[in-house]
């Protein structure tokens, strides 16, 4: 069983090691969270080439993996389509203490990705483990449908009621009860608090 947990990748230094479908994906997920990525491979997908034009977090590699690209780096992913390059990344990673994903092996992983809809500040995450990734697009399009982009503005205003509540230091004790009954407030009644005085909730 794996911990799910949020990790502040801003600035954090790591190796993709592939250029192809998966590599891309991973690459993706990676600069959004603000990481630098060093992506090495003899062959890149057509994204990743022109991502390397316009982000400066990002550096294209021409060429095989080798262990010395592992060098201040904080966290690894194997993605090539070759096992044996896979688990030899994986191994030098163990080496070095470097936390290494692979694609094609989530028992030997020291972290997965799971799949991911974002709503603003709020984050929905689901995983199989490697189960069933279709399960896992299954689930993920009924959330979002679930979920739409509409929370975005809701967790927004959510967060500034917070805020203005918490704030206030006369009413400590109805502080939790407050913030429990906003969170079934529409985005229409957020708006409307937000503009009255706290005493009214
Ligand atoms: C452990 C994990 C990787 C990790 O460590 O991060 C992993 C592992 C593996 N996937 C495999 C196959 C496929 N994966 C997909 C799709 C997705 N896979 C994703 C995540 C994960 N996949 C992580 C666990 C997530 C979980 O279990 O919930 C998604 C959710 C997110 C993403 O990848 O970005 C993305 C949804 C895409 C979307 O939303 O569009 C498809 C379908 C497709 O491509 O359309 C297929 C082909 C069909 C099939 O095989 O089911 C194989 C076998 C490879 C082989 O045959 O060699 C392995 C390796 C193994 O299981 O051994
Ligand atoms: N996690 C997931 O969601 C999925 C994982 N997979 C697994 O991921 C693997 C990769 O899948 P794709 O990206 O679709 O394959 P792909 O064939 O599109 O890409 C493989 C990449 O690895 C590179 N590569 C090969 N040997 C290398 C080496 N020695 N050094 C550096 N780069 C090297 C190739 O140049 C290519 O860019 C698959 O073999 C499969 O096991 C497959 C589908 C989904």
């Amino acid at each position: 069983m794996m911990t799910p947990l949020l990790f502040n990748l801003k600035n954090k230094k790591v190796l993709v090691v592939g250029g192809g479908t998966v590599a891309t994906r991973r690459v993706v997920t990676l600069l959004e969270s603000g990481a630098q990525v060093l992506c090495v491979s003899p062959v890149f997908s057509v994204w990743l080439q022109k991502a390397q034009d316009i982000k400066n977090e990002l550096t294209l590699i021409f060429g095989i993996y080798k262990p010395n690209y592992l060098e201040d780096v904080d966290l690894a992913v194997a993605a090539t389509n070759q096992e044996i390059i896979n688990d030899q990344i994986k191994l030098d990673c163990q080496a070095r203490r470097i936390w290494c994903n692979r694609v094609d092996n989530p028992e030997d992983s020291d972290f997965i990705f799971p799949s991911v809809i974002r709503r603003g500040d709020l984050t929905l995450s689901v995983c199989t483990e490697g189960a069933s990734p279709f399960l896992t697009k299954a689930i993920m399009d009924d959330l979002s449908q679930r979920y739409d982009e509409s929370y975005t503005e809701r967790t927004a205003l959510l967060r500034e009621c917070r805020k203005k509540i918490l704030e206030n230091k006369n009413q400590k004790s109805a502080s939790r009860q407050s913030l429990k009954e906003l969170a079934r407030y529409s985005i229409e009644e957020l708006k409307e608090y937000l503009t009255k005085d706290e005493r009214v909730l």
